[in-house]
């Protein structure tokens, strides 16, 4: 080895399928790695291919051509510098996801992946077969152990490494995120060291990809197991390790230590790159969101404003009879602060047509929850007409504890391309959009102080139908994302009779929520993907 090796990890936004954009993203940044003279360039899990390819992976054609990518990329590597990237391997004895380690443009190891997550939101055992041991290859003078992400979360693959002669851990990751990630990841690499002694250089992804957002925050921790090189949450680019050997030992050195966001801050930066990277990476650049002047659509306007742009987003007010002059008050107020196209289109003269054609047609009038809805359906429909004549995604803005309650109208209020406040509680929701306003005013006041409330009738508030949220949102909390029993949770100190209401309302609306919008999971369990019960089931607690 000469006196240090420079390795860098790309952190980087790639996309799922987007063969020839991944390339391009991965050869520009080998030329900057090049240019700074990094030894050994790092690239997240799947790379070329994007994580998770899903059932892509099964494809003739995804195959043929992600290998002419390879070749691609293999062939246009600056002289000097090596990288180390993801791709599935095919093969006789099945699919394997590996890490590949490319030096002079030729091939020095390939790893496969030995751990293979399949719980939450992952499903690796669908597509591939596990690896089944342990690969360290001398690098330039150091013996690299190679793993690919899930094999640095459980015991075993770190030590087999160490036991094989490793000196340094290299792992390629798509580490999804998870509130409180960064936090756990440092619990989780630290729990590593104490097995191995070995230090580790982690390159993890960026972007979002459907119901998951990766948050990037690779790291490096030295041979004391404390981190020496962590890259900022939420941003990519190229962040480098200094690797020297020191008393026979390697010690590591960066000049990245970003800091680990606060909660709030983490949860809204994922909401704004998911809902950023939903739209761009489907084509699309504007949005369009129903503005009540309630605090839900408030936090959805704020996240889409800083996704994609103010000059990107359509507010549009629909008025019933029921709306406050508040409402009012509070929906222009924002689209003036943040400077939204803003509409408004009452729904009153609309909303008594349907009505009234379904009343005349019927014989019967429509009265309570099924008139209720029309304004809602009718909300949605109008949406969905400027989507379609305008082109922009429309969002939806429900939450997760009226998600978790069935507390929404299907295609009402529940309609929308994406859902970026779907795994935010209403308590995160008040958070959020505190912190948001704290960075600059984005809404004013009186959307967080107001009582919330559909304004489907006439002085409606969610606390006719639903626990106050305090109490809601730790219930759900216990029982959606901690899978606590209803006794448990009773236990905790909440009331009997509500803590079985509301068991009984999360299992009754999986159907609302199976027909919702996609969103990106910002908690620790997230409906849909991460949390997966039957529609039809008779099962009663
Ligand atoms: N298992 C199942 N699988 C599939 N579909 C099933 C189903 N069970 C019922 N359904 C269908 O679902 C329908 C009931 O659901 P849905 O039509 O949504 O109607 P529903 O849940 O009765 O009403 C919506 C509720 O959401 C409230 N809310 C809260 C916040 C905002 C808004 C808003 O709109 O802005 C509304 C509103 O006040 C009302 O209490 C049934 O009529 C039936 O068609
Ligand atoms: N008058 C309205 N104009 C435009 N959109 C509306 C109107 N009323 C309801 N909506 C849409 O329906 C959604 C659901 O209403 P809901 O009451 O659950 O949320 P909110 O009004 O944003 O917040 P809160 O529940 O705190 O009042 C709103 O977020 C909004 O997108
Ligand atoms: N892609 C993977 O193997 C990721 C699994 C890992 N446990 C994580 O969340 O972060």
């Amino acid at each position: 080895m000469s006196d240090e090796l420079k390795l860098a990890v790309a952190q980087l936004n790639l996309v799922v399928g987007d063969l020839a954009g991944n390339l391009a993203q991965m050869q520009d940044a080998a030329a900057q790695a090049h240019a700074d003279g990094v030894d050994l360039l790092l690239f997240p899990e799947l790379s070329l291919c994007g994580y998770c390819p899903e059932d892509l992976l099964l494809s003739p054609e995804f195959r043929e051509q992600l290998s002419r990518a390879e070749d691609e990329l293999r062939a246009s590597l600056p002289e000097g510098l090596a990288i180390l990237y993801g791709a599935p391997e095919y093969g006789e004895e099945g699919l394997f996801n590996v890490a590949r380690l490319i030096d002079g443009g030729r091939p020095l190891a390939s790893y496969r992946k030995r751990c293979l997550p399949n719980y939450g939101v992952f499903d690796e055992q669908r597509w591939f077969q596990a690896g089944e041991s342990a690969c360290v290859v001398e690098f330039r003078g150091i013996r690299l152990g190679l793993t690919v992400c899930e094999d640095l979360w459980r015991p075993g693959p770190a030590a087999s490494c160490a036991d094989a002669g490793a000196e340094l851990i290299v792992s390629i990751s798509a580490s999804p995120y998870a509130r409180d990630k960064a936090s756990e990841r440092d619990w989780n690499f630290r729990q590593r060291w104490q097995e191995c002694g070995l230090p580790m250089v982690v390159c993890n992804l960026l972007g979002g990809q459907d119901e998951v957002v990766f948050d990037g925050n690779s790291l490096a921790l030295d041979g004391n197991g404390e981190v020496v090189m962590r890259a900022p949450e939420w941003e990519a680019g190229l962040f480098t390790v200094a690797v020297r050997r020191e008393g026979g030992r390697l010690a590591l050195a960066s000049e990245t230590r970003a800091p680990i966001l606060s909660t709030d801050e983490s949860q809204y930066r994922g909401a704004v790159l998911a809902t950023r990277d939903y739209l761009g990476k489907n084509g699309v650049r504007r949005a369009l969101v129903g503005l009540s002047g309630g605090i839900d659509s408030a936090l959805t306007l704020a996240v889409a404003g800083d996704a994609l742009g103010a000059e990107n987003v359509t507010a549009v007010m629909m008025a019933s009879r029921y709306t406050r002059d508040i409402s009012f008050q509070c929906a222009r107020e924002q689209a003036r602060l943040m400077g939204v196209d803003y509409l408004e289109l009452p729904i009153d003269e609309g909303v008594a047509a349907v009505t009234g054609i379904i009343d005349s047609g019927t014989g019967e009038a429509l009265s309570g929850v099924a008139a209720e809805n029309i304004q809602a359906r009718l909300r949605g429909a109008m949406l969905m007409s400027l989507s379609n004549r305008d082109g922009g995604m429309v969002l939806a803005t429900g939450n997760k504890s009226e998600l978790a309650m069935g507390y929404a109208t299907l295609y009402g209020d529940m309609v929308g391309a994406f859902a970026p406040l779907k795994d935010l509680t209403k308590t995160r929701v008040y958070a959020l959009s505190r912190w948001r306003n704290e960075q600059g005013k984005v809404m004013p006041e009186a959307v967080i102080d107001r009582p919330p409330s559909a304004e489907l009738r006439a002085d409606q508030y969610d606390s006719d139908s639903l626990p106050d949220y305090a109490e809601l949102d730790a219930i759900i909390e216990a029982f959606v994302e901690a899978d606590c029993s209803a006794e448990a949770i009773i236990q905790a100190g909440h009331d009997a009779a509500t803590v079985h209401r509301v068991l009984v309302m999360v299992q009754a609306s999986e159907y609302k929520r199976r027909q919702g919008a996609p969103g990106p999971r910002l908690s620790r369990r997230a409906f849909g993907r991460d949390r997966r019960y039957p529609i039809v089931s008779r099962f009663r607690r």
